[in-house]
């Protein structure tokens, strides 16, 4: 079977890196280095249970009910680890697993739980739940850090609740923009970011979003596990992916304001319909996106609101979100400027007003960096795993985590690639081969 030489391998390693035989309590050779897979999934399946949609649908939103009892269960698995437990202003969850030289920049590692409408329960839970399963299995190998190890579940990946994703890993990065409008920003029930952050427990002052804000070299590695995402690991029959850069996200708000009126009454020609504007520019985004000539480049209309929204009502008000991605950030901003030209022509043809167009975020991509690169394929060789490297095309707070941190992330199959929905799925098998290689990666990173 695939698993028993590579655990012996990786036995050897965590000797090698132990400096000691790996305790196992007599239970034979292999097993100190097995990944607890029913532990992970039972764990994955009763955090899905912290859900506002009925299962196998997930839906977490910021500081929701379901969102503060997913934090408390994360923050009882950090206890029960051992690990020494923190959070900041925002609730990033910090769980720390003290090295022999706690001086020294930690290695870190973390994703979010956080959960958009009507989603999987995979998505960024299995970089929190294998993660602490990875910090678990280095405990019950006989491990010693010599740099400190760090567990982070990041506040707020998903933009759901504010638009603005990676709000926590943003914050950490230092990004004092964030830290201003957050001042003022409010959800779509006009409830404040503040008291939002207050109802779920986190009390503060707009002065204490700057402690959020990283000290320098907090961290001399920062790896994230996550599902790939796409169908290509799984396609190709390759475990595991190491990825090399992640894609540079886009998104844009959009207003269009006409007179609106009766639907029955108005005649076609006396009309300026914002809903129609609306529709033509998501139509124009595709075109815009499909000229940029490059595969990489990935357009979406993910939210398209008409006001009033009454059938016989000619639509007075439309709000479109617009997502566009891509690796090559000159590519992505051109296609911006062609919307934002897009949406000045069709405002100007169909009599409409343009009241809002507003970059959200325009973020660069990341790469990865070399000594994690290599930590991620010593561990992935010494496990006699195949690798591929790749790309990310979805963002993760690794994109930001990258800002202040050498960065890399570990990617696993996930069934037909699926994601967002609730068919996202990672086998068992594959979510413990993404723990080990994280487990190794970290406990290299953390002798160096
Ligand atoms: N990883 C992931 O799903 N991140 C998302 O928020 C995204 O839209 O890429
Ligand atoms: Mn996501
Ligand atoms: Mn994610």
């Amino acid at each position: 079977a695939a698993g028993a030489h590579d655990d012996a391998a990786a036995r050897r390693i965590m000797e090698e890196f132990a400096g000691f035989p790996a305790s196992d309590g007599g239970e034979g050779p292999s097993t100190a280095f097995r990944v607890d897979s029913e532990g992970l999934q039972r764990q994955i399946d009763e955090l899905a249970s912290f859900s506002d949609s009925p299962a196998p649908s997930v839906t977490r939103v910021l500081y929701s009910d379901k969102d503060v009892q997913a934090r408390r269960y994360i923050k009882e698995i950090m206890n029960e680890l051992g690990l020494a437990v923190r959070e900041d202003a925002v609730g990033n969850i910090f769980g720390r697993w003290e090295g022999s030289e706690p001086a020294l920049g930690a290695v870190g590692t973390g994703s979010h739980v956080d959960a958009i409408p009507f989603s999987g329960k995979y998505d960024g839970v299995v970089g929190v739940l294998g993660a602490l399963e990875a910090i678990s299995l280095l405990k019950r190998s006989g491990f010693q850090p010599k740099r400190s190890l760090e567990v982070i579940m990041f506040t707020s990946e998903e933009p759901t609740r504010f638009g603005i994703s990676c709000l926590g890993s943003r914050l950490m990065a230092g990004i004092e923009e964030l830290a201003q409008s957050l001042k003022m920003v409010v959800d779509n029930q006009n409830v404040s970011f503040l008291d939002a952050a207050e109802s779920a427990g986190y009390k503060m002052g707009p002065q204490d979003l700057h402690s959020v804000f990283l000290k320098k070299d907090s961290y001399s590695a920062f790896v994230e596990l996550h599902i790939e995402q796409g169908p290509i690991l799984e396609k190709e029959g390759i475990p595991v992916g190491v990825v090399t850069a992640i894609a540079a996200p886009a998104s844009i708000a959009v207003e269009f304001e006409g007179n609106g009126g009766h639907a029955g009454a108005v005649l076609m020609p006396a009309r300026n319909d914002a809903g129609l504007a609306a529709a033509e520019l998501a139509l124009a985004v595709e075109k815009h996106v499909l000229d940029s000539g490059s595969i990489d480049t990935v357009g979406t209309v993910g939210i398209l609101q008409l006001h009033p929204g009454a059938i016989n009502s000619i639509p007075s008000k439309s709000h479109l979100e617009i997502d566009v991605r891509d690796i090559d950030e000159k590519r992505r901003n051109d296609v911006i400027e062609k919307i934002r030209r897009s949406a000045k022509d069709i405002s100007k043809n169909r009599g409409v007003v343009l009241s809002e167009f507003k970059i959200i975020n325009k973020d660069p991509p990341a790469l990865s960096d070399k000594s994690v690169v290599d930590a991620m394929e010593f561990a992935a060789k010494q496990l006699n795993l195949e690798y591929k490297k790749m790309i990310s095309r979805a963002y993760h707070d690794s994109l930001f985590m990258a800002r202040v941190s050498p960065m890399g992330m570990v990617f696993i199959p996930c069934y037909k690639g699926y994601s967002h929905k609730p068919e996202e799925y990672a086998s068992p098998e594959d979510m413990a081969n993404g723990v080990k290689v994280l487990a190794l990666a970290m406990a290299k990173l953390s002798l160096e």
